[in-house]
């Protein structure tokens, strides 16, 4: 039996399960899970349960960074005397890290000298994530030096997207050289909500086909089929597909260069002056519900108290309902289910309620007391009735799980 900590950094939180596993046991058990919520929407909230119970609510706590965030759930961890399984750091034997942009790694990586680098020049990929993940990284080597540390990615899923899915339409020496491509991310997420509705809708995962949306501060959609990944919405980097906290999503490529009113007059001698970076930072850090409502917490806009959160609000299920529809196509219209997931999927039944209206005519519909009412088990069946009414499904997602179970059958692990 050894104690694995499961480190996930989102771009809003970071969160963080404790499992004791065996090797090849499938299913690592939870000891206790410890997050730090609101990153950007200050003030940060700490939550922690020790063997299902709650120790902490909501917690207001000062870290604004996920590294901040990082040590004061490792310290809650470690100084909490009731926790057995973890008297002092020694008990820890593995860490692994969810690492959003892992380039062509198509499995878990022990984190050596080598690997650390690759990731690291992968950061720019992930301009949220990767550095973020790799801060965390770093304390776990200086203040757990004899616990091993796992890189799980959350790209790898989408290895499975056909060529003509993942390539992108310009010219391919370059792309073949400079590694351009969609990667796709959220895959821990997808993977276990597979696996989970798969169990759910009793059928082999090998035969499932649905479209999963994981909606939290970073949003996506997947087209799952057979199991696998088909297509999903994110790309070269997190910033395609659709809008988030913080994020633009896809925009005209051109709008970057007609940002400042100034730029598009530039004559194409002086573009290279141009600071690429500065757009990058501006719709990775700048845009989204931040730059259109002022806040990025989503149950405040799901309110439309004011004109800006319901714009907010009805651009996001536009922009859903898109990739649904396409994504519907793209599975031949053979859907067994629509599954909500991600901090806003899980909790926002004002989304999901206006979403799947939205994507009636493809056969979904909600039952509205199942829709509102709490969510039972990991996977809850919502759909309303109708003839031949399709599947709506929420799942609570969980990419830690994912993490320790990945760990669980890395046989360098355990020898
Ligand atoms: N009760 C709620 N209703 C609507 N949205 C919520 C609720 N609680 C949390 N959220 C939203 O969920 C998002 C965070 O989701 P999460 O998946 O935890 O994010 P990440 O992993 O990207 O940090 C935030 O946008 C937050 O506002
Ligand atoms: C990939 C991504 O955007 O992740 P998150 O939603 O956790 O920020
Ligand atoms: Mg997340």
């Amino acid at each position: 039996m050894k104690v694995i900590l499961s480190i996930n950094a989102g771009s809003s939180s970071v969160k963080i399960s404790v499992y004791a596993a065996s090797h090849h046991k499938a299913t690592p058990r939870e000891i206790a899970d410890a997050q730090v919520s609101g990153l950007t929407a200050p003030p940060a909230k700490l939550t922690y349960n020790r063997q299902g119970a709650s120790v902490e609510k909501g917690k207001e706590v000062d870290a604004s960074s996920q590294d901040t965030a990082f040590r004061l759930l490792l310290d809650t961890l470690i100084n909490d005397e009731a926790l057995k399984d973890i008297s002092s750091k020694d008990d820890i034997a593995i860490a692994c890290h969810r690492i959003v942009h892992g380039g062509d790694y198509d499995d878990a990586q022990l984190i050596t000298k080598d690997t650390y680098h690759h990731i690291e020049a992968l950061s720019d990929l992930a301009p949220l994530h990767n550095g973020a993940a790799l801060g965390i990284v770093d304390a776990c080597i200086n203040q757990l030096p004899s616990t091993h540390n796992v890189a799980c990615f959350d790209s790898q899923y989408h290895q499975s997207i056909p060529a003509h899915i993942a390539t992108y339409p310009i010219n391919q020496d370059i792309a073949k050289k400079n590694k351009l491509r969609k990667y796709g991310f959220h895959g821990l997420s997808y993977a276990f909500i597979a696996r989970s509705t798969a169990e759910f809708l009793h059928k082999d995962e090998s035969s499932l086909n649905i479209i999963a949306l994981h909606l939290g501060s970073g949003a996506s959609a997947c087209a799952i089929q057979n199991g696998k990944s088909r297509d999903t919405s994110m790309g070269l980097t997190p910033l395609a597909g659709l809008p988030g906290a913080t994020r633009s999503g896809s925009v005209d490529p051109s709008l970057v260069f007609h940002y400042a009113s100034d730029v598009g007059k530039l004559s194409p001698a002086s573009t290279s002056q141009l600071h690429i970076s500065r757009a990058e930072e501006i719709l990775n850090k700048k845009s989204g519900w931040s730059a259109l409502t002022g806040t990025t917490d989503f149950a405040a806009i799901a309110s439309r108290a004011t004109p800006e959160q319901a714009l907010a609000f009805d651009l996001f299920v536009d922009r859903v309902a898109a990739f649904i529809g396409s994504y519907f196509v793209s599975l031949g219209g053979d859907v067994d289910a629509l599954v909500f997931a991600g901090g806003i999927g899980e909790k926002s039944w004002q989304l999901r309620d206006a979403v799947v209206q939205k994507v009636q005519c493809l056969g979904f519909r909600v039952d509205e007391g199942k829709n509102k009412g709490p969510l039972k088990g990991v996977v809850d069946d919502i759909s309303g009735d109708g003839d031949g009414s399709k599947k709506v499904l929420v799942c609570q997602t969980d990419e830690q799980f994912e993490m320790a179970r990945m760990c669980a059958t890395k046989e360098e692990l355990w020898r």
